[in-house]
């Protein structure tokens, strides 16, 4: 059966046998990096010949959570920020886009935003120059991650470099614990970021007690990888990967194939695929997040798999389309929008 731009291969229950609490004051609570994007104004070619960029709110966790709130989710946050222009620049932004920031705290030891350079080389030739010595963002203490929060939400999302380092790694875990405790769904996006970490191994050992708590998890087949280094998976097939989250809490994994799109499995043994959608690309990065915001949000409006992942691909092709992450991300109605294009032939993949 399709539905849009997914097929469910596989079917089981619509929603993957995935039940997320109802009742509480917030859809989504988001935890991890607010950082700032400083993405090159003079696009295809190398950053070594860009002379400005355009500033714009960023980090994955906060990408996902402005997406979520744009979308109509009710939208906490949980972080800190730096005591600097760049910290309240971001505060004032995710208050102005209607996330709670009661759950976002500032560092006052004199550490700094991350910061995210881009380099749009070409539509298909993007990467990121990150700054992230002393960050704000990894501070985070478990004193500070609000169990009350956690409580009064649906969903946690859980970005991975979060993990990356004490005391926002103990954080990370103790908000783990606060979900499981109060029935909060958890979604946790791997987010593999490299430079963050000082092994392959410590990656993969961390990743993977977050992940055993987690309802659903959602990644790159690289950032899968990066995960099963004590595993035996040589064809790297996602169905093994699957197989091995339904022995843990996971209900529902999630495989992201950039442009040729994306596979889920839930536990009941449906397998979705849904393809992309076409867009005229300015730059790859953001799909991610903007894939997660949308595909979220349709569990979270109680759509089945197929229709959320469908959802989230649209979004996904709007955001890369556009030279922001967090600016771009799209209301609903610009997503049906933009779907409604797609299904008239009015766009056409670069
Ligand atoms: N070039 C593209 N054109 C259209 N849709 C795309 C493209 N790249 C990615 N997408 C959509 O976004 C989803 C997620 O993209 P991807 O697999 O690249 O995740 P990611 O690597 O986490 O993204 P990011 O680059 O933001 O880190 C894909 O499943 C697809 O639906
Ligand atoms: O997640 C980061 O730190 C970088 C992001 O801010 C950037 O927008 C991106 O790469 C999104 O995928």
């Amino acid at each position: 059966m399709e539905n849009g731009r997914s097929i469910n291969v596989k079917t089981g229950q619509a929603s993957g046998g995935l039940t997320l609490p109802e009742g509480r004051d917030f859809d989504l609570i988001a935890l991890g990096r607010l950082c700032i994007d400083l993405n090159a104004n003079e696009i295809n070619r190398p950053m070594e010949e860009t002379l400005t960029f355009t500033k714009y709110v960023g980090g994955s966790p906060a990408n996902i959570a402005i997406g979520a709130s744009r979308l109509g989710l009710r939208t906490a946050f949980i972080g800190k920020l730096a005591d600097d222009q760049m910290g309240r620049f971001i505060e004032g932004y995710l208050r102005r886009d209607g996330i709670d920031t009661r759950g976002v705290s500032t560092d006052r030891t004199g550490a700094v935003t991350g910061l995210a350079f881009t380099e749009i080389k070409s539509p298909s030739d993007c990467s990121i120059l990150m700054y992230r010595d002393n960050v704000a963002d990894l501070l985070l203490s478990p004193s500070e991650v609000s169990e009350e929060l956690i409580a009064r939400s649906r969903l946690l999302l859980l970005s991975g470099t979060a993990l990356a380092a004490s005391p926002s790694r103990e954080a990370a875990l103790l908000a783990l614990t606060y979900a499981r405790r109060h029935g909060t769904a958890v979604a946790f996006d791997i987010d593999y970021r490299p430079y963050t970490w000082k092994s392959p191994e410590e990656t993969a050992v961390y990743y993977n007690l977050a992940a055993e708590k987690s309802d659903i998890i959602v990644g790159t087949r690289e950032e899968f990888d990066s995960m099963e280094r004590f595993e035996h998976n040589p064809d790297r097939s996602d169905a093994f990967t699957a197989s091995k989250w339904f022995g843990h809490a996971a209900g529902l994994v999630i495989v992201k194939h950039g442009k040729a799109g994306s596979v889920a499995y839930t536990r009941d043994g449906g397998e979705h695929r849904a393809v992309s959608y076409p867009a005229n690309v300015i730059k790859t990065f953001g799909a991610g997040d903007s894939y997660a915001a949308g595909f979220l949000y349709g569990l979270l409006s109680g759509w089945a798999v197929d229709r959320s992942m469908s959802f989230g691909s649209a979004a996904a092709s709007i955001v890369v389309s556009s030279h922001s992450c967090s600016d771009a991300m799209p209301t609903v109605r610009q997503v049906e929008e933009y779907i409604a294009r797609c299904e008239r032939g009015e766009i056409v993949a670069n």
